[in-house]
């Protein structure tokens, strides 16, 4: 579990520029009367000189302040977050929000005997809790410490309220792994950083090292452990390069960010909301289970989060042409969206075998002004339609951005699209959080190649959550009828990365099978083979019975119509939810809605027994 750190008391500009450079989450800034007290003005030119990291927040500490001197310090300098360290009441909040309306408030409350019973005073007023030692003379920064054995009781209480708790008061580096054996949320320091009066470079470093048990995938040559890579031909290598380059160089800007959230927010309807299925909960039995409700998009899957991310990436190397290849026609859709949002022209390779599947897709691209290219080559599916992509991307290399729909393909590819997609998961822990109170215990996705699996798992992978991927077992993983991945598959390459792949003993590529298009994938990400061999997600497959019946389910008792890719999710959620007890909860990423299935459905199931 990833502990918050926060390092305080910045008062000159290299000690504020070596905490940006830390990685610290939190850089507080002290406003009260103190030996390390700055003015605002100079926090706004240090600021202004090294801009912090994007996760960053920077934190303004204030001790019984009026209301118009913080108004007038946060007007003056770029805070996020008020830290109020003083005798501060509820009451006194309310008037600061009505002042600040947007302003986070984190209140400190000094340690003492059943001191965890005083953050219920806060409840509902706040966004976050320090804990900390008061002296005689001082309201922080004393460099001592109270008695950690209370640490649960607060973070408990904090827990309750969905919001985080920091413990301060004299953590240095050689107390601090003993304070997170108590498992805080956070932790905040300020002396035990220090050296003669300076922040201390080292001490810093260490402090971020001992709180962050980091997951560091994938390496600089794009490789998750043994997986992922660059088999490309030698006519991409300078195009992934150039890529590579220009998405590293966006996700490290803020403007890209903020017209990539704009776009989200304003076009595609972020956030989407979490929902919880109380009837179907109910029916079942067992756990609770929260939908995390990304059919709920503009064109009606996670799909969109991606592409408006790549095409933005697109417009910043300024590629005007994007080629895409798709299978359930969702991440077609969602690219001749994006290149008719921004003015860009749109190829979609679609094998033929799908674009019969899914024929109201096709014609959806066709009217948003894209060209649909059939590919008849192999099985006529998604692997054939991306094989033809990349052989076009050779050719058109110098102005064309191939805008790849799922974590696949050589690196940055998977890397690239865990990043955009993992707006998913970063929301879901948010809400669920504020909804529930605590972190879910199971997280369920589906999986094909794995983008929204990704991007749900990936800002919970240092959590201490079962994250389960599921594959579409077709008609049984024991028939030739499937499309199980890692249930059934061996190491090699396809799409320019190494990872578990459908194939026979000479390497070639089975062809997988599944009533739903967009699982329909002999391969799957590198990343969840990596995690698959780490152990970190354990991959489960349903069989198409299985996942049509988890759609009527979903329909009936819930009135949503998934997509039949995300009815394989919600068909191994039904079955955890019967097996866990009633408290425990489970979150499934609904990655998309089902209206372009009915067809599909209606084949299968016949048109009569519904009147
Ligand atoms: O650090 C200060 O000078 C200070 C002054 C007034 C209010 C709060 C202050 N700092 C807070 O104290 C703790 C950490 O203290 P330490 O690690 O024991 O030195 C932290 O919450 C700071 O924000």
């Amino acid at each position: 579990m990833n502990t918050l750190l926060k390092f305080c008391g910045m008062t000159n500009y290299e000690d504020y520029s070596k905490a940006v450079d830390s990685g610290v989450d939190y850089i507080g800034f002290i406003f009260a009367k103190s030996k390390r007290r700055v003015n605002p003005h100079d926090v706004h030119k240090w600021v202004k000189g090294k801009p912090k990291k994007r996760h960053q927040k920077l934190v303004g500490v204030f001790v019984n302040e009026t209301i118009e001197t913080i108004v007038e310090v946060i007007h003056a300098c770029p805070i996020q977050v008020v830290q109020l360290h003083g005798l501060e009441t509820a009451k006194y909040i309310t008037e600061l929000k009505s002042s600040l309306p947007a302003m986070k408030i984190f209140k400190t409350v000094h340690h003492k005997q059943s001191g965890h019973r005083e953050l219920k005073d806060f409840k509902g007023y706040v966004d976050g809790y320090i804990i900390d030692t008061k002296t005689e003379d001082m309201w922080g920064g004393s460099g001592i410490a109270f008695n950690w054995e209370s640490v649960p009781l607060y973070t408990a209480e904090a827990m309750e309220q969905g919001i985080p708790c920091f413990i301060a008061g004299g953590v240095k580096v050689s107390n601090i792994k003993e304070l997170m054996n108590y498992e805080p949320a956070g932790i905040d320091v300020s002396s035990g950083i220090e050296e003669m009066g300076m922040k201390d470079e080292r001490k810093m470093k260490q402090m971020v090292e001992l709180t962050k048990e980091k997951y560091q995938a994938p390496d600089s040559l794009g490789r998750f452990g043994k997986f992922g890579g660059k088999y490309v031909p030698e006519t991409l290598m300078h195009a992934l390069e150039e890529l590579e380059d220009a998405f590293e160089a966006a996700i490290a800007d803020e403007k890209f960010f903020e017209e990539l959230h704009r776009e989200w927010e304003r076009y595609s309807g972020r956030p989407t909301p979490l929902t919880e299925a109380g009837r179907l909960s109910s029916y079942l039995g067992g756990a609770n289970i929260y939908l995390k409700r990304e059919d709920l998009n503009h064109t009606g899957a996670h799909k969109i989060n991606n592409a408006i991310a790549q095409a933005l990436l697109a417009k910043r190397m300024g590629k005007n042409q994007i080629i895409a290849e798709t299978g359930a026609g969702q991440h077609g859709v969602a690219s001749a969206t994006v290149a008719a949002r921004f003015g860009l022209t749109c190829k979609v390779f679609m094998g033929e075998e799908d674009m019969k599947r899914q024929e109201l897709n096709v014609f959806r691209m066709r009217l948003l002004g894209a060209e649909v290219i059939p590919v008849i080559s192999g099985g006529k599916t998604l692997k054939d339609a991306t094989n033809e992509a990349i052989r076009h991307w050779v050719s058109h290399v110098e102005d064309t951005f191939y805008l790849i729909g799922s974590a696949v393909g050589p690196h940055p590819y998977p890397k690239m699209v865990r990043e955009f997609q993992s707006v998913i998961g970063r929301e879901s822990k948010e809400q669920f959080i504020k909804e529930v109170g605590k972190l879910p215990d199971e997280i369920i996705a589906c999986v094909g190649g794995g983008s929204n699996a990704i991007g749900m798992f990936y800002p919970f992978i240092e959590d201490d959550v079962s994250l389960i991927g599921v594959e579409a077992a077709g008609k049984g993983v024991d028939t030739n009828e499937h499309a199980a991945t890692l249930t059934k598959g061996s190491v090699g390459v396809l799409h320019g990365s190494m990872s578990y792949l459908l194939q026979d003993e000479w390497g070639n590529i089975i062809e997988p099978y599944s009533i739903s298009a967009g699982l329909d994938y002999p391969g799957i990400g590198p990343e969840h083979s990596y995690l698959r061999d780490q152990g970190r997600v354990t991959y489960e497959s349903v069989t198409d019975a299985e996942a049509l019946e988890a759609l009527q389910v979903l329909c009936q008792y819930e009135g949503i119509l998934p997509a039949i890719e995300s009815a394989h999710a919600v068909a191994h959620a039904m079955k955890r939810a019967r097996e866990l007890g009633s408290d425990a909860k489970i979150l499934v990423c609904l990655s998309g809605r089902g209206d372009k299935d009915v067809h599909t459905i209606q084949g299968v199931l016949g048109g009569n027994e519904y009147e």
